[in-house]
């Protein structure tokens, strides 16, 4: 069973290349030092043989890899241990608009319906060498290596796990070159390498919406950047001019009275208190209007970033949003109905009984209609979906032994315990 697909952005020789001039200018300033993560969530997913509907209005482009299948649970593995944790592999097409940035590309671009039809799994015992060939209508469209590669497997699952652990069936996409190949409605696309299933898709006009394809795999949990102009401007950002959506992954959440890690020699572990819409049905192209129809409920958790390891353009960037133990989030969810309005509602964050950060939902820069209506306008949310919505101004950095407190009137209260990595490590063994 899938349970998240990872993907890294800048693997591959070419994109590199291509994109150097560029990463040594403003606004990158420098190339990344630590490989670029992105998720591909579930309403992304199709396997072999099931069509794809082309977005309408923007140019597809296929992107032909490989993708490692973990087999074996991998927390902190190094890269001399981590191809015993590596089940297989499996072909993949990461699809995508075209890239124009690497300033948080990665939702509209690449997380749109069907935009990551993935293979059967082979147990091949390495990748290295393996050629994916690209064939469109039956005319070999492009070959590469994954020698061509900046980070093989056993390099990607180490730095991933360094941070994530990483379960059973979870994948990681190894990157795409530069050169992407448009897909028109009508194209066949077949995705081969030796030892590997083929992977086979057609592609539609999107008229529509189609039924989602009854896959398995985690509610995504999307998070806003920024949604409130205070915050922003602490950070020293202006207010965004459209929603700054990034994805978090299953291994970042934990639970009420739950503990998190920071990390050793770090400056900045901000705590960020948000109110987290719940999607209760499929929505697909709804409206402001209708949207909060869609919304079961609404919980709380707590973003937690660690600052330090941001890396100015590169986002989402999950080294800083998606470790584990990082969200804290309100098993609880309470009904739509008993919070007569979710945009006036007071965020309260506590340290050690103290209260450090207070704000309401009244300053949210895109409230909870626009968000449901702007991501259902490309994507198809799914029932337990969560949006965490940001957090307000009054951001300090929380140190081992610190108790913390979120609290929104209506909604509930949720308490965490800050430990450092060795008391973390003492409490597993
Ligand atoms: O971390 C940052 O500097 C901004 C950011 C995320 C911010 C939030 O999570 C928030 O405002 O709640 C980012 O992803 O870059
Ligand atoms: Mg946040």
């Amino acid at each position: 069973m899938k349970r998240t697909i990872f993907a890294v952005a800048l693997n591959h020789q070419s994109q590199i290349q291509a994109w150097n001039a560029a990463f040594h200018q403003s606004p990158y300033q420098a190339p990344p030092k630590t490989p670029v993560w992105f998720i591909k969530p579930r309403n992304t997913w199709r396997t072999s043989h099931q069509t794809i509907a082309l977005p309408e209005g923007e140019k597809t482009f296929s992107g032909a890899t490989v993708g490692l299948v973990i087999g074996e649970k991998a927390r902190r593995v190094t890269e001399a241990q981590a191809a015993q944790h590596i089940a297989g592999f499996v072909l993949a097409n990461e699809l995508s608009l075209a890239e124009e940035s690497f300033y948080r590309p990665a939702i509209q671009a690449k997380c749109r319906d069907g935009f990551c039809p993935t293979g059967e799994m082979a147990p091949l015992s390495d990748s290295h060498g393996l050629e994916i060939v690209t064939e469109v209508n039956g005319e070999e469209r492009q070959r590469w290596s994954t020698t061509e590669l900046q980070r093989g497997a056993e390099q990607l699952v180490a730095a991933l796990s360094d941070f994530a652990t990483l379960m059973p069936g979870d994948i990681i996409l190894m990157g795409t070159p530069q050169q992407r190949i448009a897909v028109e409605a009508g194209d066949e696309v077949v995705v081969r390498a030796t030892g590997l299933p083929a992977l086979v898709n057609r592609f539609v006009a999107e008229q529509t919406p189609q039924p989602q394809p009854q896959e398995q795999g985690h509610p995504t949990f999307f998070a806003l950047g920024l949604n409130y102009a205070d915050h922003a401007s602490e950070l020293d950002f202006k207010a965004p001019e459209s929603p700054l959506v990034f994805i978090k992954a299953a291994n970042t959440l934990t639970g009420d009275n739950a503990v998190s890690v920071r990390p050793d020699n770090v400056d900045y572990m901000h705590y960020e208190a948000e109110l987290v819409v719940v999607i209760g049905k499929t929505a697909r192209n709804v409206s402001r209007e209708q949207a909060l129809d869609y919304v079961a409920g609404y919980t709380l958790c707590n973003d937690y970033a660690v600052r330090d390891y941001l890396e100015n353009y590169y986002r989402p960037n999950l080294r800083v949003k998606s470790r584990d133990t990082l969200t804290p989030l309100h098993p609880n969810v309470v009904p739509r109905d008993q919070v007569p309005d979710a945009q006036n509602l007071t965020l309260k964050t506590f340290i050690n009984g103290e209260l450090r950060q207070s704000g309401t939902t009244r300053d949210m820069v895109f409230d909870v209609p626009f968000l449901v209506s702007w991501l259902s306008q490309f994507m198809t949310l799914q029932s337990g979906d969560m949006i965490a919505t940001g957090t307000p101004k009054g951001l300090a950095d929380v140190r081992p032994g610190d108790e913390v407190v979120v609290e929104i009137e209506g909604v509930g209260r949720l308490t965490n315990r800050i430990v450092s990595e060795q008391q973390f490590e003492e409490s597993l063994k």
